[in-house]
């Protein structure tokens, strides 16, 4: 028996109750984005995916702190956004009534929504049980129809026990080559994966359904034998990490195959399933802090699958000092067998040995 069997259920199923609602808000609504303060787009799926995963939370676990990324303030003062938030909120649950039954069934009203949204304001830090929330991950691969992931994880003491991500547009096939997107004209059919991590007991994939847990696989890294025939994923977005560095570094370990863009924790699945082998997140700003919610479900998911996680300067992330991994800069995650080697050349390009 696992030792968080039932923050594992209660996570699992919280992500994909929140995936019904992001995939519904894509194929239904105009994607209704507002910009947040720091000009990031948040959609309303972002806000719905949040209330329906702490309101999980909360029923289970009531005692737990949270961290999430988004906060209800906007929706507090716009009655349109909130009620459309709200129509796609009440409207939305796992087909399955007893899986339904265990997350607490429906939110009861708009303005217990808000309560929970705002649920997600704790600092963070090194003490207890704290759960982070990326309700959607990859907003800008959301909106353009690519990667996005639906995140959770659970901290005991700044250590991450437990990490989820659905992700609706990967394949759930563990074997799949490797793509960044949805290639237009592309269907659901075949789509939409449910990756999770416990500390010490390994990381699995399952394919996302509309009801209960569908059963679930075991997954690991591909061991590199050739590191010249690996495949590196990285960001979409030129902002978020530096695609200049991560091609000198991939021209430095022999890699010719051409990186793999993809928004998203989709891609620390992607790697511990053994689609791709390499994960560099490069920092562009020297002042930009990674959020934990960005990180802490992947780095659990990847070395659960046999593989490496550090920063730039080879540290493992810390997620035990605040709502940001202030301690550290970029990610390097690779197969454990390989990160040395790939750290190595990272230190070198960045001129940091
Ligand atoms: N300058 C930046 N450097 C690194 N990551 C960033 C930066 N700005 C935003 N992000 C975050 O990168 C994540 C997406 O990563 P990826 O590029 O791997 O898809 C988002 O959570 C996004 O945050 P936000 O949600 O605030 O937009
Ligand atoms: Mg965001
Ligand atoms: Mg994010
Ligand atoms: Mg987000």
């Amino acid at each position: 028996m696992s030792s968080y069997a039932k923050e594992l259920e209660i996570a699992q199923l919280a992500v994909q109750r929140a995936a019904i609602l992001t995939k519904r808000v894509f194929h239904e609504k105009a994607k209704g984005t507002v910009s947040k303060d720091d000009k990031s787009p948040v959609t309303i799926g972002d806000f719905g995916a949040q209330a329906l995963i702490i309101a999980a939370l909360k029923h289970n676990f009531p005692e737990d702190e949270i961290v999430a990324e988004e906060e209800a303030a906007q929706l507090r003062e716009d009655a349109n956004l909130r009620s459309t938030i709200w129509d796609l909120v009440k409207g939305t649950s796992l087909s399955d009534a007893d899986a339904e039954a265990v997350l607490g069934g429906p939110i009861k009203s708009e303005d217990d929504m808000l309560t929970f949204i705002d649920y997600g304001n704790s600092k963070g830090g090194a003490k207890g049980r704290i759960w982070a929330i990326d309700p959607i991950d990859g907003t800008k691969g959301f909106l353009r129809g690519g990667q996005y992931a639906v995140c959770l994880a659970l901290m005991v003491d700044g250590d991450v026990k437990v990490g989820v991500l659905g992700c609706p547009n990967l394949p759930i096939d563990d074997a799949a080559p490797l793509t960044g997107g949805m290639e237009s004209g592309q269907t659901d059919e075949g789509r939409g994966c449910l990756f999770s991590g416990v500390l010490d007991e390994g990381a699995t994939s399952r394919p996302l359904t509309t009801g209960g847990l569908a059963s679930s696989q075991k997954i690991s890294m591909k061991a590199i034998t050739d590191i010249a025939a690996a495949s590196f994923c990285e960001s979409v977005e030129a902002g978020h990490s530096s695609h200049g560095d991560q091609a000198e570094i991939a021209k430095k370990l022999g890699i010719t195959n051409p990186s793999v863009r993809m928004d998203s924790q989709a891609k620390y699945a992607s790697i511990a399933r053994g689609a791709g082998d390499i994960y560099l997140r490069l920092p562009v700003k020297a002042t930009y802090q990674e959020k934990i919610w960005d990180h802490a479900a992947g780095d659990l998911i990847v070395r659960e699958a046999g593989g490496a996680v550090t920063d730039i300067h080879g540290k493992r992330l810390d997620f035990s000092i605040g709502r940001t991994l202030a301690n550290n800069k970029g990610v390097v995650a690779a197969p454990t067998g390989a990160h040395a080697q790939v750290l190595a050349v990272v230190q070198e390009v960045l001129g940091i040995k």
